[in-house]
């Protein structure tokens, strides 16, 4: 029998993965709250405010309704931006049945309670067959099927497996995880550093800076992901590094583009206007600096650019001040271990 799948949210990515999914001949509906979107994208058969140049294909269907969404799904898809999966969840609980798959493809962390994406859903639907799906993969590339690489970590290596299957293409090669912490922070923290790399690039600043970004970037990312029970070689593979420069350097990424504004001195709230799309490191900046204090890691990078977007500091006063703290070791405080397996 063919695999039916639900995807909560119709923006870029869950559009460009329902694509995908659809393409390979499985069932395929998409959750979108916005009715006139729906009717917009039933006439036209193309997401024009997401994902405007790729037609949709004829067995994806949309619907406004959650219950739909969910009904018979052997697959549900969480691709609404952080802070509205805890909405979107609570509401398709009625739905939800224990044997579907849960796979979020989300990146962030939450605001106030500082939970990543797996404990959400284990806060709203207790022992469901959870998987995320990460890594460099901006949704317009996907679309246009050029090669990509991604990670499906779970817990439960047959969940994992499942998803590495119902997603892989030719062009979409799916590896497996089982360091879920790992993948989830990777994902959402990259998105912070990407921020800065972007608003080194307004500045005019050149490659050295953005290498050393992305570089001292990681090496935060892993510090605060091995305190939180992370495997730190996590960071090195696709969730990590991969996301981290595909981020960092493309002029897809919302977040790069975001920081290229507020590096030019256009406000926050505008520069996130004016990429009118999910701009995730904005809201995972305050969770992660929030993070770090409570986890006592020293972030000095994430702890600037929350500054920046939360306290109006001047950027270049900020990255001076990256510059002439204390003398240190390159590779203090990090430990690179190797268990990732089930
Ligand atoms: N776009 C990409 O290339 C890409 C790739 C990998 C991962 N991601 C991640 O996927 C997630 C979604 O990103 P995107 O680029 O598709 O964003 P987007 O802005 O294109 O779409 C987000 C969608 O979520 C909906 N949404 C947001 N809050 C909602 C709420 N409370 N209730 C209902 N719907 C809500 C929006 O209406 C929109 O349809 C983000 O976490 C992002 O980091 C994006
Ligand atoms: O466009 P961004 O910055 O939200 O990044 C999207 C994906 O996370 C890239 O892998």
């Amino acid at each position: 029998m063919t695999e039916q799948i639900g995807i909560l949210g119709g923006g870029s990515w869950g559009t460009a993965l329902g694509i995908l999914l659809a393409n390979k001949g499985y069932g395929v509906q998409i959750w979108l709250r916005d009715k006139n979107q729906i009717e917009e994208m039933n006439n036209s058969r193309i997401n024009k405010k997401y994902l405007p140049n790729t037609v949709l294909p004829s067995n994806l269907k949309l619907t406004n309704d959650l219950e739909e969404v969910n009904y018979k799904k052997d697959l549900i898809v969480l691709s609404v931006g952080t802070q509205g999966i805890r909405e979107v969840l609570e509401n398709s609980k009625p739905y939800i049945k224990r044997d579907q798959v849960i796979v979020n493809v989300s990146k962030g962390i939450e605001n106030k309670t500082l939970l990543r994406i797996s404990q959400i859903v284990e806060e709203i639907v207790p022992n469901s067959k959870y998987a995320i799906i990460s890594g460099p993969s901006h949704a317009e590339e996907v679309a246009k099927d050029m090669p990509t690489t991604v990670v499906s970590a779970s817990k439960d290596k047959e969940v994992a497996e499942y998803v590495q299957d119902l997603f892989i293409t030719p062009s979409f090669r799916v590896y497996t995880n089982p360091d879920v912490i790992g993948v989830e922070l990777g994902g959402a923290l990259k998105n912070v550093i990407a921020l800065g790399a972007g608003i080194s690039d307004g500045l005019g600043w050149g490659d050295n800076t953005k290498a050393a970004l992305m570089t001292r970037g990681i090496f935060e990312m892993a510090r605060l992901g091995e305190k939180m029970g992370a495997q730190a070689s996590t960071f090195l593979g696709l969730a990590g590094i991969g996301d981290l420069i595909v981020t960092c350097t493309s002029m897809h990424s919302r977040n790069r583009r975001a920081g290229i504004l507020i590096g030019q001195g256009i406000k926050i709230d505008d520069a996130i206007r004016q990429i009118g799309m999910v701009v995730e490191g904005i809201k995972t900046a305050k969770s992660t600096f929030e993070l770090s204090k409570k986890y006592n890691i020293n972030m000095p990078i994430t702890e600037e650019i929350y500054g920046v977007i939360y306290e109006g500091k001047d950027v270049k006063d900020s990255v001076s001040n990256l510059m002439i703290r204390d003398r240190k070791h390159e590779m203090e405080n990090i430990v690179l271990e190797n268990n990732n397996l089930w």
